[in-house]
């Protein structure tokens, strides 16, 4: 056996979301987000599920930081609804809906650990879709001021930003190939709102610079790996197209103030063009003080003519797949760790998002989720290997604290540390939850 030392000064959480946990969605002034009106739209969810409940934290959350107190964790990510702070998406602020968050901030603060912020988790308000959402480039002044309201509003308290998250959803998983809201299916929506959701970053980051408040900011990205199933060069090519889709179409903007020619020119043969108007790439390309990664799957895949958007299939090699059919791929992690590192430098990364879904239910008050524990085994196991790289590795949150409303999938998928039972909203430790807590206490593992 080998023991696995993480480095002492690396941070461990949890990651949750608004619209996922939270409930209470019409309490407190709140507005209705795109995701309300996504949800409530027959044939988008699972079973019609929707965020009306979800786990009530809005109104549980101190039940919930007590949880993480117990857990052990140095840091919790969660995302403030921006429908909360502006109910129409601009104009007076809310106060009710700031207030809330000062007392999960409070309670968390209060409790040792600190707060990690997304700024955007997806649940824009519905009133700014209503004007083209993302598509309307008046979205991002709209998203810059909602957040220097955020930043004077918690100056002191929360110290970590993120911008936005996983942009790659919010705008091609969302506006290209309609899973998520508002459920669009356009290349060129995709192409424009992933642009303004990149801008909307850089103006966060400018708006953060010029306050010159204590902390430091981010975004959080998701990235998938795509081995080649050969060594032909049509197999390099198609995994390099369909992983830079997520790494390099929303990382070469901000580290290198362009985007990826391979792909623009991609594009260009759909007939779709970046809507770049003078001037964003500088906004974009704001220098950033961490990146968040968000690392889930990846698999083997290779060039297949009129397969997908980048000619690219997936080619099954038997791995074992957690409940909602992601393969289990720790090799993909520690890959797109070491590529991020070689190709874009020595910026500190925080994984903002690791986990996986199992669906176990409580016997005797037991939640058996030997599936997590072997999941999270071997993907610290590769992120260790990627930080015995050189990969600057300076925090860990796995998703997520509580089992949540999974978007399209509901409630029906499972990705917690804490079971929730939907019904009586009754919280149980699941055996993951007290392997992490263990793991917390030494911070090494033994493989
Ligand atoms: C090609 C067709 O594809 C259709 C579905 O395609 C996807 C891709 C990716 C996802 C996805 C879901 N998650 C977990 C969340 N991350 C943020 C947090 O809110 C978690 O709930 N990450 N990626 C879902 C669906």
């Amino acid at each position: 056996m080998t023991i696995l030392q993480f480095p002492k000064d690396m941070k461990w959480g949890t990651a949750t979301a608004s619209y996922q946990i939270e409930g209470a969605a019409r309490k407190d002034g709140r507005g209705p987000s795109i995701w309300d009106t996504f949800a409530k739209t027959p044939g988008n969810v699972f079973k019609g599920h929707d965020g009306d409940v979800a786990c009530d934290s809005y109104h549980r959350f101190p039940e919930d930081v007590q949880l993480m107190k117990e857990l052990g964790v140095d840091m919790y990510r969660f995302s403030i609804a921006w429908p909360r702070i502006f109910p129409k998406g601009t104009g007076e602020v809310n106060e009710e809906g700031l207030a809330y968050y000062h007392r999960l901030v409070d309670s968390l603060l209060d409790s040792g650990i600190e707060p990690v912020c997304t700024l955007y988790h997806w649940d824009l308000p519905q009133a700014l879709q209503e004007n083209g959402g993302w598509e309307n480039r008046d979205t991002i002044d709209a998203f810059a001021a909602y957040a220097e309201t955020i930043f004077r509003s918690f100056e002191g308290k929360i110290k970590k930003y993120l911008t936005i998250n996983e942009p790659w959803c919010a705008s091609f998983l969302s506006n290209y190939i309609g899973a998520h809201a508002p459920g669009k299916q356009s290349l060129q929506a995709g192409v424009d709102t992933a642009h303004h959701l990149m801008i909307a970053h850089g103006r966060a980051v400018q708006s953060f610079r010029a306050l010159s408040f204590e902390g430091e900011i981010g975004y959080a990205p998701n990235v998938e790996w795509n081995e080649p199933y050969s060594s032909s060069e049509e197999d390099a090519e198609a995994c390099r197209r369909a992983t830079g889709w997520f790494l390099d179409w929303f990382f070469d903007p901000v580290f290198k103030g362009s985007y990826p020619e391979f792909l623009t020119d991609w594009f260009a043969k759909e007939g779709v063009q970046v809507p770049i108007v003078e001037g964003d790439l500088d906004i974009i390309s704001q220098p950033i003080d961490f990146l968040g990664i968000n690392y889930y799957t990846g698999g083997v895949a290779r060039y297949q003519k009129g397969a997908s958007l980048f000619d690219h299939e997936r080619v099954d090699q038997g791995y074992e797949k957690t409940d909602i059919g992601w393969n289990i791929y720790p090799e993909g992690f520690y890959k797109i760790l070491t590529k991020i590192h070689q190709q874009y430098g020595d910026m500190p990364i925080y994984i903002t998002e690791n986990g996986s879904c199992y669906n176990d239910e409580p016997v005797d008050g037991v939640v058996a989720d030997d599936g997590r524990i072997r999941y999270l085994e071997k993907h610290l196991t590769a992120l260790h290997r990627a930080i015995q790289s050189g990969v600057p590795i300076k925090g860990y949150m796995t998703w997520s604290l509580l089992d949540n409303f999974e978007w399209a999938e509901g409630y029906n998928m499972r990705f917690g540390l804490v079971h929730v039972n939907y019904r009586t909203l009754v919280r149980t430790e699941k055996e993951s939850y007290f392997w992490y807590q263990q793991f917390l206490k030494t911070k090494w593992l033994e493989v």
